[in-house]
């Protein structure tokens, strides 16, 4: 069966590597039930990915469906710096895409291939209003935990107390859920958080939850279980999760925006559980001191050891990190330090023995998944409750810090204390083995007829359901709204031209 005849799902992602990841995960998983996916972000990030993912705008058959990359003009210069503040281009995404997104709606629904819904993921909550003005279905990709989401949750409507500036050392206790002390509350909520965009952004998403007929979820039943259960009373869960496995299609279609260093061929080399994988994902980066410690304190321990130091964007604002003086070559053939890895592969890999990790949420279930203890070394957002998670509540992992908050300089010796604690010994024995039961857990809830696997038919069954409902007039009022929101735009473009930026 050719694409075209297929039912058609357009998925608009932010433009982060934690974000496209899952989004994209989905997108495949929803192909390989035979759907056609398109999936979209701007082309400043479209730009990299084909460079070093190839993707393309042909359709790639995946399972029974296929996927494919259409990416739009976010309105600014190739170059311009201020895409790396997200107080400026948030703002910016949803001016452009409320625009952008109604016209490449309607480009589709001309060449034949009718869009029956729309799914975004958090940061950019107007998807739902573009998809309400389309008269389209939409769902919502949540890329963190079930927890956080019900954190965030209890916040906007101001259900229990969270930290505020009169009060801001308070323990949060929300239902089904273990005791948060203020800092272990995802830090954007924080009264003093350096990130209020991002809290705003994420409310936003709060603020539109009624437009998506279903929330999805990169998380799975058994992980989360009760709290899964209390907020699938208020709201449309689905749990997806772990997306990054795709029983119908491996690693073919990838959304990296930087090809990885290959050190498969040098895990190869090393004796089973004897590498420690370090990473702190996309975007976090740490203070020059910091990083001298981590790698004192890698030296020290005596371990194997690949170190993901990734370049920071030039506009970033953040000065490149240095090793310390000599440190390759005291590490020579113990150490790797790679500017991008292939996570999963080396998650995958059984000579690492443990994943020291800022827990990002795509890092927690790619770890959970893998059967990987870890070493946690969270920053800020969600990262400071997965650490919670995975230390005190899935008990796979040793905790290193608290967060970018208590603003303390972790030594070389706490490094060597958790890397010793997360490899050899017996509490290291007791987190392997809990790892390998979530890793048998979320393998039996990604399988066919498990619990997310159930959960992700439903959903396909679900849009195509809307998508019959949804007759040729439904399409072409799409297309009449999207004409309309063009003419609309060029309007308040021509009113505005010169008077902005
Ligand atoms: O060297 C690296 C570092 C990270 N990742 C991937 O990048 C994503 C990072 O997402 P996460 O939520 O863990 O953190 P973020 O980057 O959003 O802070 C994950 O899917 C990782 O597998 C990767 O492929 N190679
Ligand atoms: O581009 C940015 O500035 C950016 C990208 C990603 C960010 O959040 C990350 O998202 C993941 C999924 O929500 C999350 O689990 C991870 O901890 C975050 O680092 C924030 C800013």
């Amino acid at each position: 069966m050719g694409s075209e005849s297929l039912v058609h799902v357009f998925l608009v992602s932010f433009p982060g590597q934690g974000h496209v990841n899952p989004l994209l995960r989905l997108g495949k998983r929803l192909a390989s039930k035979g759907l056609l996916v398109t999936f979209t972000t701007p082309e400043s990030i479209g730009k990299q990915m084909r460079k070093a993912s190839g993707c393309s705008d042909e359709p790639s058959p995946v399972g029974d469906g296929f996927i494919r990359f259409e990416f739009f003009e976010d309105g600014w210069d190739e170059d311009e710096p201020r895409r790396q503040d997200l107080d400026q281009y948030l703002p910016q995404l949803e001016k452009v895409g409320k625009v952008v997104i109604p016209q490449m709606i309607r480009r589709n629904a001309e060449r034949g291939r009718t869009v029956s819904c729309l799914i975004n993921n958090p940061f950019i909550p107007w998807v739902s209003d573009v998809a309400e003005s389309l008269g389209l279905p939409s769902a919502m990709l949540w890329v963190q935990s079930c927890a956080c989401f019900a954190a965030y949750y209890h916040y906007y409507h101001n259900l229990v107390p969270f930290p505020s500036e009169e009060a801001m050392e308070i323990d949060v206790q929300l239902p089904c859920m273990p005791l948060l002390k203020h800092d272990e509350v995802p830090s954007f909520l924080y009264p003093t958080t350096p990130y209020p965009f991002l809290r705003r952004a994420i409310m936003g998403q709060y603020g539109n939850l009624d437009k998506p007929f279903c929330v999805l979820m990169d998380t799975f039943q058994e992980l989360e279980s009760e709290i899964i259960e209390y907020m699938s009373k208020i709201c449309p869960i689905k749990t997806v999760g772990p997306l990054f496995k795709n029983p119908k299609a491996p690693n073919a279609v990838r959304g990296d925006f930087m090809k990885a260093d290959d050190c498969i061929g040098w895990l190869d080399s090393k004796p089973p559980k004897s590498v420690v994988y370090v990473s702190f994902g996309s975007v976090v980066y740490l203070k020059q001191d910091q990083w001298d410690e981590i790698a004192f304190g890698l030296l020290n321990s005596g371990v194997n050891f690949i170190w993901v130091m990734k370049p920071p964007h030039k506009d970033s604002g953040y000065t490149v990190l240095t090793l310390p003086e000599g440190f390759l070559e005291k590490a020579g053939n113990k150490g790797k330090v790679v500017q991008w890895s292939p996570q999963e592969q080396v998650l995958a890999h059984p000579s690492v023995a443990c994943f020291v990790t800022h827990c990002g949420w795509n890092s927690t279930m790619e770890a959970l998944t893998s059967g990987m203890p870890v070493v946690a070394f969270p920053q800020w957002g969600d990262q400071v409750t997965d650490a919670k998670y995975l230390v005190d509540v899935f008990k796979v992992g040793v905790r290193m810090c608290r967060g970018e908050a208590e603003d303390k300089l972790i030594t070389r010796d706490v490094v060597e204390r958790c890397l010793v604690e997360a490899t050899v010994g017996p509490k290291a024995a007791k987190m392997k083995e809990n790892a390998l039961k979530w890793k048998a857990t979320a393998e039996a809830a990604f399988i066919e007829g498990g619990s997310s696997d159930r959960n992700l038919q439903a959903f396909v069954d679900e849009v195509k359901k809307r998508s019959v409902g949804m007759d040729h007039s439904t399409a072409g009022k799409a297309t009449e709204k999207a004409n309309e929101i063009e003419v609309e735009a060029e309007a308040v473009a021509a009113a505005t031209d010169g008077k902005e930026d």
